[in-house]
């Protein structure tokens, strides 16, 4: 299985690690400590040289109840850090951003992959997507980050996130970006209750019904906390579990911060597979 933008292909029959950089000063498990444009490209370096094949570049932290971050902000957070990296590194890079003005800059600046977690629906972001020729990951959400946690409800929370999805998908083909250059997210943490988060892992094979690779991102993320009522700098061993549950149901790319800890995982996991009857 591949992912591709107009001009570069990532290769997804190998399970491909997405490290995480927040650039927010109120992200909440970085805190802000990789604001500074030289900690950023170390912080990108280490995470290929420990199996990241793509660096997610964020500027807008989606924490629930987080203020808004205004246009020319996030601009001046992601795009130079985007060029930064595209000068020093030949992995995948991604914008995490629902805004159509970040997403047309980044990816003028190097990013492959446009990453938005409002699934292109913000204003003018399905021709921006369109004409980049990045690659897209639409991730589903219910409502916003200030209100989505406050009383998820579904009626069958994979039907639904696979509907949204597909409706998602529909509206990028009829604005002209290609299914080749599509992944998608059920978008873990946003507008969903700790059991909706575990059974849409639980049926997380329901979402190839799309035939598109899927990206899951569960990192330090309270479906972790509230389950072993652990803060977030103990999750590593949640984390690495969710993930490779997911990895077992057929995931293709994973959304973490810890990249080394993922990335020695896939291989064990990936040893014992090999010889699995
Ligand atoms: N595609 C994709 N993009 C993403 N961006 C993020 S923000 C997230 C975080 O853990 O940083 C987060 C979620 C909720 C609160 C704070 C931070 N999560 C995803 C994801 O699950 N999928």
């Amino acid at each position: 299985m591949l992912l591709s933008t107009s001009s570069k292909t990532l290769n997804l029959t190998s399970p491909q690690v997405m490290g995480i950089l927040n650039l927010t000063p109120d992200s909440f498990s970085d805190g802000g400590r990789f604001v500074a444009r030289d900690a950023a490209l170390r912080h990108a370096l280490q995470m290929v040289r420990d199996g990241a094949g793509i660096i997610d570049v964020g500027g807008e932290s989606t924490r629930p109840g987080a203020d808004e971050v205004g246009e020319q902000q996030e601009l001046e957070r992601v795009v130079p850090v985007i060029e930064l990296l595209r000068a020093e590194l030949d992995c995948w890079i991604s914008v995490d951003t629902s805004k159509a003005v970040v997403m047309r800059e980044a990816v003028s600046a190097g990013a492959d992959l446009i990453n938005d977690i409002r699934a292109l629906r913000e204003p003018g972001t399905l021709a921006v997507a369109a004409e980049s020729g990045a690659a897209v990951c639409l991730m589903h959400m219910l409502g916003q980050p200030r209100t989505m946690q406050q009383a998820p409800g579904y009626s069958d929370v994979t039907v639904e996130v696979l509907a949204f999805l597909e409706e998602r998908l529909s509206s990028c083909e009829q604005a002209g970006i290609a299914r080749e250059r599509i992944c998608l997210d059920p978008g873990y943490g946003f507008g969903k209750s700790l059991e909706h988060n575990y059974e849409l892992l639980g049926k997380l094979g329901r979402l190839h019904a799309t035939g598109l690779p899927l990206l899951v991102g569960m990192s330090r993320k309270s479906m972790i906390g509230q389950l072993l009522q652990r803060d977030v700098t103990e999750r590593l061993a949640g984390t690495l579990a969710a993930h490779l549950f997911a990895l077992s149901q057929g995931a293709h790319i994973f959304r973490v911060h810890d990249v080394k800890d993922m990335s020695d995982a896939i291989r064990v996991w990936q040893q014992a597979a090999h010889y699995q009857g």
